[in-house]
């Protein structure tokens, strides 16, 4: 079964725009997880464009599903995910100025690192994830760092996917995939995934554990609504 968590960034992009609380990402997220999504994910940034870290803190105390915080985990975004303690964190290492997560941890050159940062979550009970790219030698390196779980960064297949290179875009999370199994790590996959790309995606991925899917959910349902197109992505995910 692959889980679908709801990355709800972009609601809190929309909620910013007028400065007051509609649409109200907190009522967002319970909508969502009535419609059947099996998470809910949120990713921060230390400039809180969309997600405030007022939000986390709600919604840690409503989400009944999983709950998923995403981050570069400097001091605060730890302190935040302690006080929090959600189901997973996931570890991105983006810098302040990106548009959008655009790499995974190079697990080789911050493997100390990594090892250090994601022994503290786990000693809370917290399930780690960290963003990698769809390279085998990052899937070794993560397994050296104790992380329970990887999440392949998706933005290269969606871009081959849409070229119709279908088969080239996805061999090498396919690979990724089967090693990180052997290696006895989860497997969750994002950023880029949508209605277009996703079933393709999950037919041919193994071992898939989780997606977390936000800017293209979030923009999909200004056209089709919140509630059908959350219920299509979980019919895309059976
Ligand atoms: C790690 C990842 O791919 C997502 O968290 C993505 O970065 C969404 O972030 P934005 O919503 O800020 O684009
Ligand atoms: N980890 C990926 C995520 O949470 C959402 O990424 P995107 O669908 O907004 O690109």
């Amino acid at each position: 079964m692959t889980r679908l968590s709801v990355n709800i960034n972009k609601i809190a992009t929309l909620r910013n725009a007028r400065g007051g609380n509609v649409p109200n990402p907190i009522e967002a997220a319970k909508n969502i997880e009535s419609f059947g999504a099996e998470g809910i994910t949120v990713h921060p940034r230390p400039d809180e464009r969309h997600i405030r870290y007022a939000d986390v803190d709600q919604l840690s105390k409503v989400v009944k599903t999983e709950f998923n915080i995403e981050g570069n985990p400097m001091d605060n975004f730890k302190d935040l995910v302690f006080r929090n303690q959600p189901t997973q964190v996931t570890l991105v290492p983006d810098s302040t100025e990106v548009l959008t997560s655009n790499a995974g941890w190079d697990t080789l050159k911050h493997q100390s690192y990594l090892k250090e940062v994601i022994a503290e979550f786990k000693s809370k009970g917290i399930r780690t994830s960290i963003f990698v790219d769809p390279d085998i030698q990052m899937i070794e390196g993560a397994k050296a760092t104790g992380t329970d779980r990887i999440e392949l960064y998706t933005e290269e297949f969606a871009v081959g996917y849409a070229k119709g290179k279908q088969q080239q875009a996805i061999k090498p999370y396919q690979e990724c995939a089967n090693l990180a199994h052997e290696l006895g790590l989860g497997i969750n996959a994002g950023h880029d995934l949508s209605l277009d790309n996703i079933r393709f995606f999950k037919q041919n991925m193994p071992y898939l554990d989780e997606v977390s899917i936000g800017h293209a959910l979030i923009s999909e349902a200004l056209y089709q609504g919140l509630e059908t197109v959350v219920k299509k992505y979980l019919e895309l995910l059976k």
